[in-house]
């Protein structure tokens, strides 16, 4: 006699579980570094749909680290001191006074804010800065416009970076949640570091396996500001040729994409921080949603 089958209403969700699995195997275990953007950050219900993505990676066995920006909220802040926010080559001109604004909106309001997020899940999140046990460190940093070096104050590029904190975070079950500042190595001062490179820079050093950046576009634009087709996949190699042609905040993002791919990364990606779970989206969806950066394919045997 054939036993009844009972139809259970919640079969659509044991289904989607289960179709998370193979992404959940191939990165249990796996460090994966997330940078927040301040553009994403602007909307309640999107920082709270974060937090809420980040636990779940966390208690489905991943290594989540969270890197965050500010721009916008520093924009506002400086604003309300009269200092006027001035950019060259993608990077805030930080003198000395703009720099303590700097660190008391990243370190003060946006990384307690979100630390403050994830810990109405449990006692995960841990927040620091690049100054914190030396986690990150920088020298002056003189970009080159028209061929001419220029002092944009106290904006730092990184030398160094000393995961021991964050490692010895992740070991005990927390979530670093890291604010882009950077301890000097010419004075006992602080750089403001660009969030994107920061959190590149840390992917690489941590070996992680994947660098997801959320921003607020779908991903590449393949001819932005003139259409929105989204490039979905490009090698490290293709990247490096579009990179004299991008502009403004994409610039320090494909930077760092390209920059975490060649050492180690196995995967860096640009996603819309603006759609709610999308980095849950990104487990879900197979062939992921945004902008995928992979490292140049090794040459076939035979091939030159
Ligand atoms: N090729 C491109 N594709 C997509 N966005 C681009 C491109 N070039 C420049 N941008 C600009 O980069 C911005 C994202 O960088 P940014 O404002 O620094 O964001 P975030 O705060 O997330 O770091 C986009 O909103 C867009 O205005
Ligand atoms: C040197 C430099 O430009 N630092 C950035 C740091 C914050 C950041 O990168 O925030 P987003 O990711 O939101 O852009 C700044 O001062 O705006």
């Amino acid at each position: 006699m054939s036993t009844p089958t009972r139809k259970h209403t919640a079969l659509p969700k044991a289904q989607t579980l289960v179709e998370a699995l193979p992404w959940l195997t191939r990165h249990h275990g796996r460090t994966v570094v997330i940078k927040f953007g301040g553009n994403a950050m602007v909307d309640e219900s999107l920082k709270a749909a974060f937090a809420q993505d980040v636990v779940f990676l966390r208690h489905a066995g991943l290594r989540p680290v969270v890197v965050h920006g500010g721009g916008p909220q520093i924009s506002a802040a400086l604003d309300r001191h009269g200092i006027v926010s001035e950019f060259k080559a993608g990077l805030r001109v930080t003198t000395e006074d703009a720099m303590d604004v700097v660190r008391m909106v990243l370190a003060g309001q946006v990384q307690r804010e979100l630390v403050g997020l994830l810990n109405q899940h449990g006692p995960l999140a841990v927040g620091l800065t690049g100054e914190d046990a030396h986690t990150i460190t920088a020298t002056r940093h003189r970009p080159r416009i028209d061929g001419e070096l220029i002092d944009i104050g106290r904006v730092g590029e990184i030398t160094e970076i000393d995961t021991g904190a964050i490692q010895a975070l992740l070991a005990d079950g927390r979530i670093p949640v890291v604010s882009s500042i950077a301890r000097s190595e010419d004075d006992g001062h602080v750089y403001n570091v660009n969030a994107d490179t920061a959190a590149a820079a840390l992917a690489a050093a941590l070996g992680a396996e994947t660098l997801m950046v959320l921003t607020d576009v779908e991903g590449l634009y393949e001819d932005w500001p003139h259409s929105d087709e989204v490039i979905s996949r490009l090698t490290a190699t293709e990247l490096e040729k579009l990179l004299p042609d991008l502009s403004s905040g994409m610039v320090p993002k494909m930077e760092g994409c390209l920059h975490a791919v060649r050492n180690g990364v196995r995967t860096a990606r640009v996603i819309d921080g603006r759609v709610q779970h999308s980095i849950l989206l990104e487990i879900f969806t197979d062939e992921g949603i945004g902008t995928m950066v992979v490292p140049d394919e090794p040459d076939t045997p035979g091939e030159s």
